[in-house]
């Protein structure tokens, strides 16, 4: 099979998110920590290609470097499904990857998503969303929020999730070139871990701050550097355990701005905040076909 997918493939985003704000609750038994975080989708993703097989074999054809075919999370998305479904097709997978790794805007839970909806869709095993969400948060905290494709305010370790209406301004994304270990962060005795939860979610909208930011910013020189830096245009924010970090703006044009004056030694992206999305939108356009 070719690197590229073929032109029949059904090829779907995998849309990143940013945690406008994420407040650390407390601490479960089991280690968990519990949350309070407010999930938006950005125009920006990865691209995920699926073509159906016959003798049920899964086989991702582009490997992320470092991570083994079985550990990768769209493999693992699709023996899941397959496994829960009883379906006996298998699938030929193509992954274009944009969205950078461990930067805490979802890359590998989003291409999860998009797996489990992309092949519900291709095997036609039509299960209900609540199904594809637990499936989801088999394979990590993040992903039920991409399967649901809402933005949304999450509790608990990020499932349990109500919906929200937010405006969709631009953001520009800085990505400072560290890998950050969620599990590192969450495991650092300075970590906070007693913000009081709110109540009045809507209250938040635009508010709130992150309980990791300054353990990463202690912990990674690159991300402090880069909330530095950003912090002269906008107030920046790290999204979910770093290493990005972000600001919002009006509109694309003051965006671009202040991204041509960063750095070359810091990349960046613009991309709008999304309620619906981008996975869900095509998927909408596809049933209406
Ligand atoms: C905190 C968030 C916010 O979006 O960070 P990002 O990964 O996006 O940066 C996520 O919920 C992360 O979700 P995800 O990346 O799927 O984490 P998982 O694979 O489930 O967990 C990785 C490790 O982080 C720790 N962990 C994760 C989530 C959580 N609520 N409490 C934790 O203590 C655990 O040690 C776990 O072993
Ligand atoms: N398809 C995938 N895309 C990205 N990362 C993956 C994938 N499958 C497994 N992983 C593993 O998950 C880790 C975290 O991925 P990612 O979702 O990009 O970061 P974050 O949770 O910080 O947003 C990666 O370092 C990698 O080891």
């Amino acid at each position: 099979m070719p690197h590229t997918p073929p032109g029949d493939a059904l090829q779907l985003p995998a849309p990143a998110k940013l945690n406008l704000f994420l407040h650390i609750t407390g601490r479960r038994a089991d280690g968990y920590h519990e949350l309070q975080t407010l999930f938006q989708f950005l125009d920006h993703a990865d691209q995920l290609s699926f073509i159906p097989r016959q003798d049920g074999k899964i086989q991702l054809h582009t490997p992320i470097d470092g991570v083994d075919h079985e550990s990768n999370l769209i493999v693992r998305a699709a023996r899941l499904l397959q496994a829960h479904s009883g379906c006996r097709l298998g699938a030929d997978i193509w992954l274009d990857k944009q969205l950078p790794m461990g930067g805490g805007i979802g890359g590998g839970s989003s291409d999860a998503a998009t797996t489990l909806l992309g092949l519900d869709h291709l095997w036609q095993t039509r299960l209900d969303e609540d199904t594809l969400a637990e499936l989801g948060l088999r394979l990590g905290a993040d992903v039920p929020v991409f399967v649901r494709g809402h933005a949304a305010f999450a509790e608990g370790v990020g499932e349990r999730l109500q919906p929200v209406q937010l405006s969709e301004p631009w953001f520009l994304v800085a990505v400072p070139q560290v890998f950050v270990s969620t599990a590192e962060v969450f495991n650092d005795p300075e970590l906070t871990r007693n913000t009081p939860a709110i109540k009045v979610r809507s209250l938040l909208a635009g508010g709130g701050h992150n309980d990791c930011q300054p353990v990463v910013e202690k912990r990674y020189a690159e991300v402090r550097n880069a909330l530095i830096l950003l912090n002269k245009f906008v107030p920046a924010k790290l999204t979910g355990t770093g290493s990005c970090v972000f600001g919002s703006f009006p509109s694309r044009d003051e965006a671009d701005k202040v991204r041509r004056q960063l750095p070359a030694t810091l990349p960046s992206f613009v991309a709008q905040g999304r309620n619906i999305s981008m996975l869900h939108r095509k998927l909408q356009a596809l049933a209406k076909k």
